[in-house]
């Protein structure tokens, strides 16, 4: 066997052989902590624990896939595969399947994503005659999902003065109402939503001593990656679930809880020591993924946050390079500049696409990217947004399979009970919903009803339904003695889908034929595998592990040499040795929200810890001074995380691409200066000096640069000279005592009172002048 344990550090290996009792692990970024985690597990079956009595709860699926993968090269791929890893929805969703009987759910039980969510709510609002606009079904579910996260059930919520109290702020009273018929539906449909799966664990934990014995005995050892993104349904979970062997081992970084709005809980990990007073608390210092100044720079980033675990974190790879911060005019020229950068930088480091990473704060920001990349013929796969299994034909042919497996999913039905057109018109389904909704019960109930023929409905639609009954009933039966590639193909033909998409002979409707063509590859290739593998192949399997995909899990075998675009959210726990984080303006990023409250603040600035430590060799920023936002070209100002981070970070090259103009000795004069040429930078005005003419004028989009100074404008940068004493937000006052390089990247060498002498970038450091 492998010698594993050589492949540690003093401190990872005593996190590692330390098995027996609880553990927490507290250690920044890229300091190995997933590492610890995984030869922790090998080194656990190394040792002869057997692997289903090994529970590991990880962020994804795709890392708890390579997690089993490096566990399987040590002990062997038939013990790894053996173990209860995955995302705590995955897990869980499985136990539930097992134990439906208890929590009265069919084992089959659909899992509703927040596309069926959204539009079950949608239809109680209807139900309701809700027509008031603040009740937007995403804030609705966001409120059902915080509640359930919390472990409040709807009459505990009717009850539950402080939330009904944000409701009425938040002009959406009824909420509780909507939650209690929401949570009624889903149970009539045999259905749950994400939440629920953790929601009815606890309940199912909760009610049933004996189940739940029966996994706190088999469950020996539990271990959590990212603990610090755990929300309370989570941590109540783990808690029960390690409290008779306690050998409960998590891992996390209190600097990178990026997802409190989905109430993840950070005192999680601060009630460690409480929940568990014998605990070994170890730390990782030494960060092996990234270069000295990003690992300096990051400790420099999060070093402003108030609320915080100290930790040391250092580096002993190579000092690396500068962070470099690119300006561009446009949100469009941003898109340019980062593209361009990429192809040169590819070029000179001899390295893959898949080298790279941009991160951007929200989705919408991909598409600039997107069009830059493909205008350069770069391969790129982008995670979020609509993925694969969001688009149209693909949720249609899912809905079927959701029905061969639960025909009383109400939202799978609504979606095709007249699709492909069958003649069941709006007026036939609002009938169907308005008697299930009379009679308690769902639309299925209704078809299926022998007084049917009774509700109403002419000889002709009546025989139109009942063929729809008998078309999902013949699938139904099959199930069982069809797996999932048979079955599949089945509901493709008999559905009519397949005829529907044949006679489109536009290109969007080849699209959708090729795109059903590979949703029917992927089936093939999970039954062939299950199959080989001596697991369960059937339909309803392949329907659990598609709804329980994540961002990152949407990554096929062509994407390795792809350049990624994500969200910084979505990157979390993963590594690109080139890493551009795009869009660093006010209002994006920290968000506009986010400016407000102080807490929120620190977690944007997580955030921004996060993106820049995903970083292995460079990271570049890069902000456009216009964007367009609502339809409309706005003014952008650099981010408050530009001016915060200290100038020995950041490199002079930043000038070469945002420089604008040149001056020796006197800061007064401005003479424009060739910019940084690239092909591809249209009509944007990029070499054209004239935009910087109209130095100082505060607001002018076209001033450039000269915002940047911050809310004083350059006027007082210019009167920044040795000798004056100045104030900075952070350090307080301190005295000039020399400047360094060239405009717009004057450096002033502040001596500070109390803060001792620093280097500032006087187009970020928002300096006052004293005197
Ligand atoms: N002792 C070591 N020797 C060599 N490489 C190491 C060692 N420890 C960790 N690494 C490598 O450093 C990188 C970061 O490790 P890992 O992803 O486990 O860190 P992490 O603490 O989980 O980071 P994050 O906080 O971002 O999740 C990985 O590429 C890992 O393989
Ligand atoms: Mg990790």
């Amino acid at each position: 066997m492998e010698n594993y344990l050589e492949q540690l550090n003093d401190s990872q290996r005593e996190a590692v052989v330390n098995t027996e009792g609880p553990s927490l692990i507290v250690a920044g970024a890229g300091s190995g902590k997933t590492r610890v985690l995984t030869y922790r597990i090998a080194h656990l079956l190394a040792n002869g624990v057997a692997p289903w009595n090994i529970m590991a709860l990880t962020f994804t699926n795709k890392a708890a896939r390579e997690m089993k993968e490096r566990i399987g090269t040590i002990v062997g791929a038939n013990v790894s595969q053996r173990l209860w890893m995955g995302t705590f929805h995955s897990i869980f969703a499985r136990i539930l399947r097992m134990e439906a009987e208890h929590i009265k759910f069919p084992s089959s039980f659909t899992i509703y994503d927040s596309a069926d969510s959204k539009s079950l709510i949608k239809s109680i609002l209807k139900e309701m005659q809700i027509k008031n606009k603040e009740y937007k079904p995403g804030l609705i579910l966001s409120r059902i999902s915080s509640a359930k996260n919390d472990l409040v059930l709807p009459g505990a919520y009717s009850r539950d003065q402080q939330r009904l109290m944000a409701d009425r702020a938040s002009k959406v009273p009824l909420v509780y109402d909507i939650y209690q018929r929401y949570m009624k539906a889903c149970y009539k449909a045999g259905a749950m939503d994400f939440d629920d799966l953790l929601l009815n664990t606890n309940l199912l934990f909760r009610d049933n001593p004996a189940v739940v014995a029966r996994y706190q005995d088999q469950f020996k050892y539990i271990l959590v990656d990212e603990y610090q993104d755990t929300n309370r349904s989570q941590y109540l979970i783990v808690k029960k679930l390690a409290e008779l062997h306690k050998n409960v081992c998590v891992v996390g970084d209190d600097a990178q809880s990026i997802y409190s709005f989905r109430g993840a809980k950070i005192e999680n990990i601060l009630n460690f020591r409480n929940d568990y007073p014998g605990y070994q608390l170890f730390k990782l210092e030494q960060n092996y993924r990234s270069t000295q100044l990003i690992v300096n720079a990051a400790n420099s980033i999060i070093s402003r946050n108030k609320g915080q675990i100290k930790k040391v974190v250092f580096s002993e790879n190579e000092p690396g390079e500068k962070i470099r911060i690119f300006s561009a005019v446009s949100d469009m020229e941003e898109g340019f500049i980062v593209v361009n950068d990429l192809i040169l930088r590819r070029h000179a480091a001899r390295c893959a696409f898949s080298d790279f990473a941009i991160l951007y704060r929200t989705n919408a920001q991909s598409r600039i990217f997107e069009e830059a990349l493909r205008k350069n013929n770069i391969p790129y796969k982008i995670y979020g947004g609509l993925s694969f299994y969001q688009r149209k034909e693909i949720k249609d042919l899912l809905a079927y399979m959701r029905m061969a497996v639960n025909p009383r999913d109400g939202e799978a039905l609504k979606r095709v009970i007249n699709f492909p057109a069958r003649g069941i018109g709006k007026t036939t389904l609002d009938k169907l919903e308005a008697a299930a909704a009379s009679n308690d019960l769902t639309v299925w109930d209704i078809l299926t009803h022998p007084n049917l023929p009774k509700a109403g409905f002419n000889a002709g639609t009546v025989k139109k339904l009942n063929s729809f009954v008998a078309l999902v009933n013949g699938f139904f039966r099959q199930r069982e003695s069809m797996d999932a590639y048979e079955l599949t193909t089945e509901i493709v033909a008999q559905s009519g889908l397949l005829k529907e998409f044949h006679q489109d002979q536009t290109i969007e409707g080849q699209t959708r034929l090729e795109n059903l063509d590979e949703l029917l590859n992927g089936v093939k290739e999970f039954a062939d595998n299950r199959r080989e593998a001596g697991e369960p192949n059937s339909l309803e399997f392949f329907l659990e592990e598609v709804s329980l995909l994540t961002d990152q899990d949407n990554e096929s075998e062509e994407d390795v040499a792809k350049v990624t675009l994500m969200t910084i959210h979505s990157a979390k726990g993963l590594e690109f040795p080139y890493v551009y984080i795009v869009g660093v303006e006010e209002g994006l990023f920290p968000s506009q929200m986010s400016a407000m409250a102080e807490t929120e603040l620190e977690e944007e600035r997580r955030l921004f810890y996060v993106a820049v430590t995903r970083a292995e060799k460079l990271v570049t920023l890069s902000y456009a001074r216009n964007r367009f936002k609502y339809g409309e070209s706005t003014f952008a100002s650099p981010s408050r995380f530009l001016r915060e981070m200290d100038t020995e970070f950041i490199s002079e090259d930043s000038q070469q691409i945002t420089g604008s103009f040149k001056s020796s000795t006197s800061f007064e004069r401005h003479e424009p200066r060739k910019k940084y040429d690239f092909s591809g930078s249209s009509a944007s005005g990029f070499n054209s000096g004239k935009r910087f003419s109209k130095i100082g004028s505060e607001k002018s989009p076209e001033s450039g640069m000269e915002n940047n100074a911050g809310t004083s404008g350059l006027g007082s940068v210019t009167r920044v000279q040795v000798g004056v004493v100045v104030e900075h937000e952070r350090f307080g006052t301190g005295k000039v005592i020399g400047l360094e390089g060239v405009a717009p990247n004057v450096k002033a060498i502040v001596e500070f009172q109390n803060a001792g002498k620093k280097q500032l970038l006087l187009k970020f450091a928002k300096l006052k002048i004293l005197n």
